[in-house]
């Protein structure tokens, strides 16, 4: 997947700001800072501010009263004063603010791979991580080396942090957990003490996990650059994974929400070298929450999970958990005896109107989207020269409504002058199938940003590659390419009109001639919302000849 691009980079769905933490918190997420993992955390962490309040004594009362009561005063003054002093000794001794780590020890570690929901994938690929924290000598003595590091990147609530404990809780073994947020230190050194001290308990616990959520905030490029207390910490996490050994049985896992703008040298081979994708759920994945979830309440007849789960679309695990959360909370104020659809509906729009980046696409969005997809995948499916789908969905992700995911074949160093054409066909596929099922007027402007790639595509043939160059344009390779006249810039247009007709074209006659096929793919992506390439050739050509 990470060497996949898609077509649909720019489907633009402008009325989706993004996401802010205020809306989270509004919501009920949870609040990392305050540590909400559970009750069971063992806190290494030492407040020197302890909030001890001292009353004030009114001076004009004072008698023998108020003497005893200013003498109180006075001792828990010292009180106070001598636990805050100890405190900041304390502190002192061990370096100024000790990390905020928190160990949980196996025993407490009670979530496992099944409180994982609608990430099937995800969880195959770190099967053999787990077996390895259960059985490292069986990889040892074969001198197999296992990633040291795994980055989890995915939308904020996708269970990055579910997955990392799910881990530990598999392999049986303690896990640690620090956030980025809490390196971030205005003085120099501190956070990268704190680091060290992180690993120092590693090595202790090992075998363990080591989970540093929002990596980003010690490991991205521009604070690397900027801020020398940043770069020394995000060194000595280098340093740290550099210094033990693959097996010394420590799994350091990282989450981010932004894995673009991390510092490559984080992700090189031998620190965090795995990288995993934790997707939005699916239909299916998103049905498998509801239901684990509402299995903890007392829901009403009249509330169809399947239902709920078609009209999430987008959402996260935490966004479906707050929903049904929110509506207990609202059954219980009104004194209901069951969580009724009436209140999952209200929460619904509550959580929706928080969530306001990734409205969840209603029917019709849904199906304009899918035949969207469908005709790039099936365009693409019978164009010759395009590499193969590797996936279609209509699951918004980022500021994309739909994607359709490619995988080149091979790196490619050049390409023929005949798939470049092939690649205009396909980004058309979505713009022909809208024209044919909806008609010319309904087209969405969902397709501009496919016409923009296939115009800048299609001029770049004309310009850099001489793509329908005759006697009557041949001179502009002669111009100064900057300084075209426009007589030339006229002639050149044309060329362009004309690559672009004939993909226009082509791909119409694609879709009328495998129109039933295109009714299938559509249908089946509003039903699965993603379809794998073999489920979409499962849907196009083998169901016209076996079905
Ligand atoms: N796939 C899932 N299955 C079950 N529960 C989930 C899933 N995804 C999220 N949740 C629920 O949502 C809560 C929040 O998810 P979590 O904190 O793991 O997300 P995250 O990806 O780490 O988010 P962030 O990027 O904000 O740290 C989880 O504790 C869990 O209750
Ligand atoms: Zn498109």
């Amino acid at each position: 997947m990470l060497n996949s691009y898609n077509i649909d980079s720019g489907y633009h769905n402008n009325i989706i700001p993004p996401i802010s933490s205020e809306h989270k918190s509004d919501y009920g997420y949870k609040n990392k800072k305050a540590g909400n993992i559970n009750n069971d955390v063992y806190s290494l962490q030492i407040n020197p501010k302890n909030p001890i309040k001292v009353s004030v004594i009114d001076g004009n009362k004072r008698g023998l009263w108020g003497l005893l009561k200013s003498t109180i005063g006075f001792l828990i003054l010292v009180a106070a004063a001598s636990v805050y002093l100890e405190g900041v000794s304390q502190n002192v001794q061990k370096g100024i603010g000790v990390s905020n780590k928190k160990i949980i020890p196996v025993e407490n570690v009670k979530v496992t791979l099944a409180d994982v929901k609608g990430c099937d994938e995800v969880k195959q690929e770190l099967e053999e991580i787990i077996d390895y924290l259960k059985n490292s000598d069986k990889f040892t003595k074969i001198g197999a080396k296992l990633p040291k590091g795994i980055l989890l990147s995915g939308e904020p609530g996708t269970g990055k942090t579910l997955i990392a404990r799910a881990i530990a809780g598999e392999a049986n073994v303690p896990f640690l957990q620090a956030s980025g947020s809490e390196f971030e230190e205005m003085f120099v050194g501190v956070g990268a003490r704190r680091i060290r001290e992180l690993f120092q308990a590693a090595k202790k616990h090992a075998p363990c996990i080591v989970f540093i959520d929002e990596i980003d905030a010690v490991g991205s490029k521009r604070s690397n650059r900027d801020n020398s207390a940043v770069r020394m910490t995000l060194n000595q996490l280098l340093v740290e994974l550099d210094g033990f050994e693959q097996n010394e049985g420590i799994v350091v896992i990282c989450a981010t929400n932004f894995p673009q703008s991390l510092d490559k040298a984080l992700v090189r081979p031998g620190r965090l070298d795995k990288t995993i994708v934790v997707p939005l759920p699916d239909i299916n994945g998103r049905y498998e929450i509801l239901k684990m979830y509402s299995s903890k309440i007392i829901l009403a007849k009249d509330v169809d999970l399947h239902v709920l789960s078609r009209r999430t679309v987008g959402m996260t695990g935490a966004d479906l958990k707050n929903i049904l959360n929110i509506a207990a909370i609202k059954c219980s104020v009104e004194g209901k005896k069951a969580v009724d659809m009436n209140a999952i509906e209200h929460s619904f729009d509550r959580v929706v109107v928080g969530l306001q980046r990734k409205s969840p696409l209603n029917d019709e969005e849904k199906n304009i989207t899918a035949y969207h997809e469908g005709g790039h995948t099936l365009v693409n499916f019978y164009t010759n020269g395009s590499d193969p789908v590797h996936k279609a969905t209509i699951m918004p992700r980022g500021m994309s409504l739909g994607v359709t995911w490619k995988i080149p074949v091979s790196d490619k160093y050049s390409q023929k002058i005949k798939d470049v054409q092939s690649e205009i066909d396909v980004l058309m596929g979505g713009l022909v199938s809208e024209e044919i099922i909806f008609g010319k007027n309904n087209v969405t402007t969902g397709c501009s940003s496919d016409l923009q790639r296939a115009t800048s595509i299609a001029q770049s043939l004309v310009m850099n590659y001489g793509v329908g160059i005759n006697e009557d344009n041949i001179s502009m390779f002669l111009q100064d390419k900057k300084n075209i006249s426009e007589d030339m810039k006229i002639k050149i247009d044309k060329s362009i009109q004309k690559i672009l007709l004939d993909s226009y074209n082509r791909a119409k006659k694609v879709l009328h001639e495998h129109i039933d096929e295109l009714h299938r793919v559509a249908s089946a992506l509003v039903e699965y919302e993603t379809l794998s390439s073999d489920e979409i050739k499962l849907n196009s050509f083998l169901c016209t000849i076996w079905c």
